[in-house]
């Protein structure tokens, strides 16, 4: 895939003001760039899922006051400003501060579906170009999410296409009319797909196909497809090293991506050593071009590997043919536990060791058999530092880690201390998700024997850069909008 000479990318990129008042999922969302700083209006509590289908309060996109400008100068992207109050490791990173004061600003929208496992989001982008000499500005992004995935609807491919017009609504509700013809509306789906047959994944998409045939905006050629694991990726490599100013100039310090879905997980670095190059297998190398540099990326997604096709390994269910009925049983749940779980529209059954072990060396046994010598070791990471999101992320909010709002910082050795917390006390964790133990023993493992990294590897912990969600997505609509020639 070729991602370069991007001259959407002439372009300042910026994220300024955010006004909130809710719409249509009681929710809609203003961006105004009359300033560098987040004016973030509204407060309130703080919600636990951030994904879940509940609409929710205008607080969600407002506690950063992380005041931003992003910069991409005339073809070569840089960041022109961050200031904050409080500490990120990247502070240092940001070069000073520069505001565009002209307000009269030519918006642009592009709307990215992210079709994941456990749920499907939609994000709106909104771009600004003030005039056509001018640089253009990433304004902020729209999210909302519902859950479950497409992939639950493998049966009902029309109630599934519902889902994405529910969401779609919402963009009709956020785009102006006069710029529907002209945003690109574009679904890619992740693993929940890839693991179902062809033919129902591509029952799935063509309803989708439909819903968006039907809407009034931009339906480009192979709108609605099945991502590629390994640009999954690279496109969320690209939206952190985009957001965290790390793209730009001539000190470039790319940071390495680790993302954790449902069903499939992926790692994404930039080899610094040649030997690295030499020893990795070359499908898990691919260059791409973008901001006027070329990029040889180290990256891999790894399907069944995702935090919830994990619970199915290890609990020994994962070929869905053996499921009729039985009980599946691992020390890594509760000991009376015996209940129902749903995924990828198949039910299971499973229970704790009534009569043997639990606890966390049994469990962590269990889940090494899931891991071990499954994954390809890169030795160049073992002391890099790493971002990491999605599952990795909820996790650790949900055994206070760290904190929902802020993300934080995290060594390996954290969640293996949590994970021994967690299942060498299970009665204490009895109201949190019966599969605590399993997924952070799992987190563990996946990134000590899987990875290879160290128990003092750094993990920044991010939901979002600069209030824009670490997601694929971002870098996908980047991608479209270049191959739309939708130039800036
Ligand atoms: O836009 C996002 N920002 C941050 N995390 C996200 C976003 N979208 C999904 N996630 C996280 O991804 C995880 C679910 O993975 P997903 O459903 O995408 O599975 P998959 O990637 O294996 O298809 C959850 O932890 C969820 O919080
Ligand atoms: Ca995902």
């Amino acid at each position: 895939m070729e991602y370069g000479k991007a001259s959407f990318l002439k372009g300042r990129i910026s994220v300024c003001r955010q006004n909130f008042f809710s719409r249509l999922f009681k929710e809609r969302i203003f961006g105004k760039c009359d300033s560098c700083f987040f004016s973030a209006g509204a407060t309130g509590a703080l919600i636990a899922d951030p994904y879940s289908a509940a609409p929710r309060g205008p607080s969600r996109m407002a506690a950063s006051r992380l005041p931003i400008l992003l910069a991409v100068a005339f073809s070569s992207l840089s960041c022109i400003l961050s200031h904050s109050n409080r500490e990120m490791w990247f502070q240092d990173l940001f070069p000073p501060n520069t505001c565009p004061i002209n307000a009269k600003a030519n918006t642009f929208y592009g709307i990215m579906f992210d079709a994941g496992s456990t749920g499907t989001r939609i994000h709106i982008y909104t771009f600004v170009q003030k005039s056509p000499e001018k640089l253009i500005e990433l304004e902020g992004e729209i999210f909302e999410s519902v859950k479950p995935g497409l992939s639950a609807y493998a049966d009902q491919p029309e109630k599934g296409a519902e889902t994405v017009k529910r969401l779609l609504d919402m963009a009709i509700d956020a785009v102006p009319p006069h710029l529907w013809k002209k945003t690109p509306v574009v679904l890619k789906a992740t693993a929940g797909l890839r693991l179902l047959s062809e033919e129902k994944a591509q029952a799935l998409l063509l309803e989708v196909r439909e819903v968006f045939e039907e809407s009034p905006f931009l339906v480009p050629e192979d709108s609605v497809s099945i991502l590629d694991g390994s640009y999954e990726g690279i496109l969320a490599w690209i939206t952190v090293n985009f957001l965290t100013g790390q793209l730009s100039g001539q000190n470039q310090h790319t940071v390495g991506t680790l993302d954790l879905g449902g069903a499939s997980t992926q790692i994404t670095f930039l080899p610094r050593f040649e030997e690295t190059l030499k020893q990795t297998p070359g499908d898990f190398l691919t260059s791409f071009e973008m901001f006027n540099s070329t990029y040889k990326l180290y990256t891999h997604s790894y399907l069944g590997f995702g935090l919830k096709a994990a619970r199915l390994a290890t609990l020994g269910a994962l070929d869905m043919e053996a499921v009729g009925g039985q009980m599946f049983r691992s020390s890594c749940l509760p000991k009376q536990l015996e209940a129902e779980w749903h995924f990828g529209g198949v039910k299971y059954q499973y229970g704790g060791n009534k009569q043997g072990e639990t606890g966390f060396k049994p469990c962590y046994l269990e889940v090494l058999k899931v891991i071990k010598g499954k994954l390809h070791q890169p030795d160049e990471i073992r002391g890099s530092s790493f971002y990491a999101f999605s599952y990795y992320y909820d996790r650790a909010v949900d055994t206070n880690l760290i904190d929902y709002e802020e993300g934080g910082v995290l060594e390996v050795r954290d969640f293996e201390r949590k994970a021994k917390e967690v299942c060498d006390n299970m009665e204490r964790y009895n109201s949190a998700s019966p599969f605590l133990c399993m997924d952070l023993t799992y987190i563990t493992a996946l990134l000590k024997e899987g990875f290879g990294f160290r128990d003092s590897t750094l993990l920044q912990l991010t939901k979002k850069v600069n209030n824009i969600e670490t997601s694929w997505t971002l870098g996908a609509t980047f991608h479209l909008l270049q191959s739309l020639g939708i130039t800036y």
